[in-house]
């Protein structure tokens, strides 16, 4: 693997996330296709494509509840999955689950006690009131989740997803359907708190102008990884003026290369076709 160096597990120097020949099944259907690819310590990668490809699926394997999942997939160097990772890793999925009768407060002091249930009241009380400075929602903390708006239900997320400081981020589409005001504050956030804590995030999103915003890019497309480069370097490689127009262009590269493929396979097929019928005829003379 590409800029991949192995360290023993624990030494923290492993990268984030480390994949390879990453397949997933779900249903009937093969959803990620072998993929091989890593995700940086303390930067922000955004994995970004068209809706279905399979980023949700991915970030589902990488937190460890995805079944079906076959080849390596190491998460701060440990198998995905690994119960120790359960602290490291912070999760929001595309539909928060935030609890509309409690406030943020008793919301953020619930899941605190479920992520470490032995932690004194003293503790999980500091952590939460640090998590509603993290995402400016102090002076909120005694609203009722019901009533907060969309900006503010995404934030009281992302503190959940903040409790007991996780080395790593996984952020399903955290900006969807937020005006753009509140996409850039929380942007302004996300980048607060890898350049602050060194945490690793990794954000999904199928807005290209996101990925302007990301350190690095993972560019998915069916099941697929058809980039994985910083936003400089795409646009370089690809002659392009922004990210939206190097995946355009990676697109229709990719799909050029199928269709030769397709006509090469084509060909092999009508000339094995075309040995077989005169060995079929020599055999008759
Ligand atoms: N439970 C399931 N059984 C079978 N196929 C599924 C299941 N859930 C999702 N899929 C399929 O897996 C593929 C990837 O879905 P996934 O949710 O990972 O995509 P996505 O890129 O996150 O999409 P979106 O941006 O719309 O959330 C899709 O084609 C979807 O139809």
């Amino acid at each position: 693997m590409m800029n991949y160096v192995a360290d023993p597990p624990g030494t923290g120097r492993e990268p984030a996330v480390h994949a390879e020949n990453l397949t997933v099944v779900r249903g009937p259907r093969t959803v990620l296709h072998s993929l091989d690819f890593t995700v940086p310590r303390g930067q922000i990668t955004g994995l970004l494509g068209p809706s279905g490809c399979g980023k949700s699926t991915l970030m589902r394997s990488i937190v460890g509840t995805q079944a079906k999942v076959t080849g390596t997939l190491d998460v701060l160097g440990r198998p995905a999955g690994h119960p120790t990772l359960r602290t490291r890793i912070g999760y929001v999925t595309q539909a928060p689950s935030v609890y509309d009768d409690l406030t943020i407060r008793q919301n953020l002091d619930y899941f605190a006690a479920i992520l470490d249930p032995g932690r004194s009241g003293t503790d999980r009380r500091q952590d939460v009131e640090r998590v509603l400075t993290d995402v400016d929602l102090t002076s909120h903390a005694d609203s009722l989740a019901g009533n907060l708006s969309g900006g503010q239900r995404s934030r009281v997320s992302l503190a959940v997803a903040l409790l007991g400081t996780p080395e790593l981020l996984v952020l399903d589409e955290p900006t969807v359907g937020l005006d753009p005001v509140l996409r850039r504050d929380l942007w302004t956030l996300f980048h607060a708190i890898a350049a602050d804590r060194g945490a690793t995030l990794l954000i999904s999103s199928h807005v290209m102008d996101e990925a302007e915003r990301c350190h690095r890019l993972l560019l998915m497309r069916a099941g697929e990884i058809l980039a994985d480069d910083t936003p400089e370097a795409l646009r370089t490689r690809t002659a392009t003026e922004t990210v939206e127009a190097a995946f355009l262009h990676l697109v229709d590269e990719a799909s050029a290369a199928a269709r030769d493929d397709s006509r090469e396979n084509s060909r092999d097929d009508s000339g094995d076709g075309s040995r077989e019928n005169s060995r079929a005829k020599e055999n008759t003379r």
